[in-house]
């Protein structure tokens, strides 16, 4: 049954906003009601069946901005079928996956959402802003990660658990399920 769908992102340089804008493609492919949006554009979440947010990763932080969507629609989030993901990892760390940040894992717990799946980003040069992005974006992490059919997987998997008659909340799809106390990555690049 097709279903009314948020896809909120927070980018930084871009690349969240494209693996958003694939998330949002597919489900609309699969017959839900599919909106993607800046996570400061959204009005209201109590219009929509599934919440999907996305953040890239700073510093091992997700951006502010969603930080505070999760914070401020808490209670909304909490009654409705919620999926997280980050993109960051690139380069040779492309394929490790990132905990979640301290304040995000409490919120994701307190809302009822499983651990966010982590995607590869994309470091490149022409959209990198500020001298430290810039400088990774000239080394061996520069390049377009992001891994579209794992991508196109996690939405498809979204869509056959929101149809199921039995679905309860929160579910994230079993194929991408990601361990929920993931080993730290080894501090490296983004950390010096
Ligand atoms: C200064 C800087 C810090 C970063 N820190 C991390 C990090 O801690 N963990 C990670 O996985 N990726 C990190 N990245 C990689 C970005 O998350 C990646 O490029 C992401 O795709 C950017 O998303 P956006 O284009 O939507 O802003 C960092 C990139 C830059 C430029």
């Amino acid at each position: 049954m097709s279903k009314k769908v948020l896809v909120a992102y927070a980018s930084k340089a871009g690349a969240t906003a494209g693996i958003a804008g694939a998330i949002g493609t597919e489900l609309t492919a699969r017959g839900h009601d599919v909106d993607v949006l800046d996570v400061n554009r959204v009005k209201n979440v109590t219009q929509y069946d599934v919440v999907i947010l996305g953040s890239a990763l700073y510093i091992r932080r997700w951006r502010r901005d969603a930080v505070r969507f999760l914070r401020h629609n808490a209670d909304a989030l909490r009654g409705r079928q919620v999926w997280l993901f980050h993109s960051g990892p690139v380069g040779p760390d492309k394929d490790q996956a990132q905990d979640m940040p301290p304040a995000v894992r409490r919120l994701a717990q307190d809302i009822g959402a499983t651990p966010a799946v982590t995607f590869a980003g994309s470091l490149e040069p022409d959209t990198a802003r500020g001298f430290l992005a810039r400088r990774l974006a000239s080394s061996d992490l520069a390049g377009d990660s992001r891994d579209w059919t794992k991508i196109r997987a996690w939405a498809t998997g979204i869509s056959t658990a929101v149809e199921a008659p039995e679905h309860s909340t929160n579910h994230r799809p079993a194929t991408t399920r990601s361990r929920k106390h993931a080993t730290r990555p080894p501090a490296g690049h983004f950390l010096g």
